[in-house]
């Protein structure tokens, strides 16, 4: 499992959005799978930056959901590089909302994406040294 953030976000915010009421499940709070796909994107965002080319998610790995998302929360979701292998490249993904009229703030989730490299036929692409 990642290391618990104590002081804040870390990583770039890759994603900012709107929880909405049509994302909830029939206790009212937000799908994980929502938040999950939310992660997905701004991961995806992150590692088409620095393979600079087509990606495909191979794995989830180590995600944990810490606190609920509810309607009207803003979800941030931050992105750090932590591993590029030969065809792979490994995401740190935080989710933090911002809630009651912005003024808290606090993490709700944590995970590891893993996206591969691929070229314009959906073949491995070998990921070239920055
Ligand atoms: C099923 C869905 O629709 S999910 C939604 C979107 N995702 C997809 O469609 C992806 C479906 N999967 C695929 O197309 C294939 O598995 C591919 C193209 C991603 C990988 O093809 P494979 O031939 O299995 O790849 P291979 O085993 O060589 O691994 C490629 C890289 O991914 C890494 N990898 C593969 N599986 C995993 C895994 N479970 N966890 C972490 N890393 C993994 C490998 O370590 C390797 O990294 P490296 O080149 O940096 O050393």
């Amino acid at each position: 499992m990642m290391e618990k953030t104590t002081t804040g976000p870390q990583g770039s915010l890759t994603i900012r959005t709107l929880a909405m009421p049509a994302d909830t499940n029939p206790a009212g709070d937000i799908f994980g799978g929502w938040v999950m796909s939310q992660m997905d994107i701004a991961g995806a965002i992150a590692a088409v930056e620095r393979v600079r080319g087509r990606v495909v998610t191979v794995a989830v790995e180590a995600m944990t959901f810490i606190a609920p998302v509810k309607v009207g929360d803003v979800l941030c979701v931050y992105t750090r590089i932590e591993r590029v292998g030969t065809t792979s490249v490994t995401v740190g993904i935080e989710a933090w909302v911002r809630r009651n009229r912005l003024d808290d703030r606090q993490q709700v989730t944590e995970a590891r994406f893993v996206y591969v490299s691929l070229d314009e036929n959906g073949q491995k692409r070998a990921i070239a040294a920055e």
